[in-house]
């Protein structure tokens, strides 16, 4: 099934709720971004922040305040202009996290309804069947078009719910949560399935998580949000090890931080020291500019960060810092520590291959390129990383 090759324009798109006071209550700030055709990009952030906003106003569910959006050069919103195409005449394809697959119809005939209620396509029995045909067969569902879609695992009728999607052959598929409803073996399974079929498909897709393992794992792009606004937009590698502040960080995984001070301004993708409140000093990796005055959180991963005895030897050299081991867990593959280094807890992972009791004083090693150096920013609003 091929795609229609057209590249997605949002610029400057926002949509503001006002609450009864005249307070702003949610929304999106303006976003921009272009597509290339084929791209899967994700809108990714905590519950609340604006993902579903920013997918009906691609839609054109919600009417966006301002800005501009088109699709293959067609416009489908300006609002200076005053153009809004309404939702029937986008040929957008859409899944969303109730994919509402009608359990009164058989397989065919929930596939077959975006063609059928579109008259103005004046398409021929024989020319549904065949697509309807294709839908199904892409998804891995040819021979199911008789069965009731009350018969079918929840899989499949995530299956079914895409092949209504694409069966039009839309220039842009809208996934909102499409897998939550999914049990965890079968989301992981449905979740590589889904980056293969949209891959084989070749459309251009915005896919909403607040996953960020699901994020990581199937996106070519993707916009953190938090609180209405783009905190970062980049490749998966990206914003996981150049995040472009505190937020973003603990948004993408595990993470530890240590306030710091700086006593200089740091380009981006500079090496340069800072000062704990606790006195000690760190040698860190900005990845992104910051300047003399602003409050540093200092974030290494726990698994960059290796256990040694107090006072051990290390001749790699890098970052040191002293502590007392408070609890410890045995996970299979990887061991899972808080150690008590001043007034914070740190946690650290590693191989079970050396174990410290609780109590033991233990020295925690990382290195400079690993220890980075960020934005302190609203890392308070945080809650994803476990
Ligand atoms: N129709 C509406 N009227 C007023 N406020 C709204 C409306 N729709 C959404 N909001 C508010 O806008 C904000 C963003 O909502 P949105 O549904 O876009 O978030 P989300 O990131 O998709 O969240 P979730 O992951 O929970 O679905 C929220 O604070 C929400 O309460």
């Amino acid at each position: 099934m091929d795609s229609q090759n057209l590249t997605l324009v949002v610029d400057g798109l926002s949509k503001l709720y006002w609450t009864k006071s005249r307070t702003p209550g949610g929304g999106i700030q303006p976003i921009s971004f272009t597509l290339e055709p084929g791209t899967f990009f994700t809108l990714l952030g905590p519950s609340g922040c604006g993902k579903t906003t920013t997918l009906r106003c691609l839609a054109g569910l919600e009417h966006p305040d301002v800005g501009r959006l088109s699709l293959g050069g067609t416009t489908f919103f300006d609002g200076e202009a005053g153009d809004h195409v309404p939702l029937n005449k986008r040929n957008i394809g859409m899944v969303f996290q109730s994919y509402a697959i009608w359990p009164h119809m058989t397989v065919f005939e929930n596939v077959a309804f975006p063609l059928r209620v579109r008259k103005e396509l004046k398409l021929s029995g024989e020319e549904i069947r065949q697509m309807v045909t294709q839908a199904l067969t892409t998804v891995g569902l040819a021979g199911y078009e008789s069965r009731s879609a009350t018969q079918l695992s929840g899989g499949q009728q995530q299956r079914v719910a895409l092949a209504r999607a694409i069966v039009r052959k839309p220039g842009l598929l809208l996934l909102d949560e499409p897998l939550s409803n999914l049990d965890a073996r079968l989301r992981d399974e449905m979740r590589n399935e889904l980056k293969r079929l949209q891959k084989q498909i070749g459309i251009t897709t915005i896919y909403v998580t607040h996953d960020q393992v699901e994020a990581l794992e199937m996106s070519d792009v993707i916009a953190v949000i938090n609180a209405g606004q783009v905190e970062q937009m980049g490749s998966p590698r990206d914003v996981y090890d150049r995040p472009a502040n505190a937020f973003v960080a603990n948004f993408m995984g595990a993470t530890n931080f240590l306030s710091a001070r700086l006593s200089a301004d740091q380009p981006a993708d500079s090496r340069g020291t800072v000062a704990l409140d606790t006195g000690e000093t760190l040698d860190v990796w900005f990845p992104h500019a910051v300047r003399r005055t602003d409050r540093i959180a200092v974030s290494m991963r726990p698994d960059v960060i290796r256990l040694a005895a107090a006072g051990s030897d290390n001749p790699e050299g890098g970052n040191r810092l002293t502590g007392t081991v408070v609890s410890s867990g045995f996970m299979g593959n990887i061991e899972r520590y808080s150690v008590k280094v001043g007034d914070e807890i740190i946690q650290v992972h590693q191989a079970p291959d050396a174990h410290f009791d609780s109590g033991s004083r233990v020295d925690l090693l990382f290195r400079p390129e690993r220890t980075l150096g960020l934005l302190e920013n609203r890392a308070e609003v945080v809650g994803a990383a476990a």
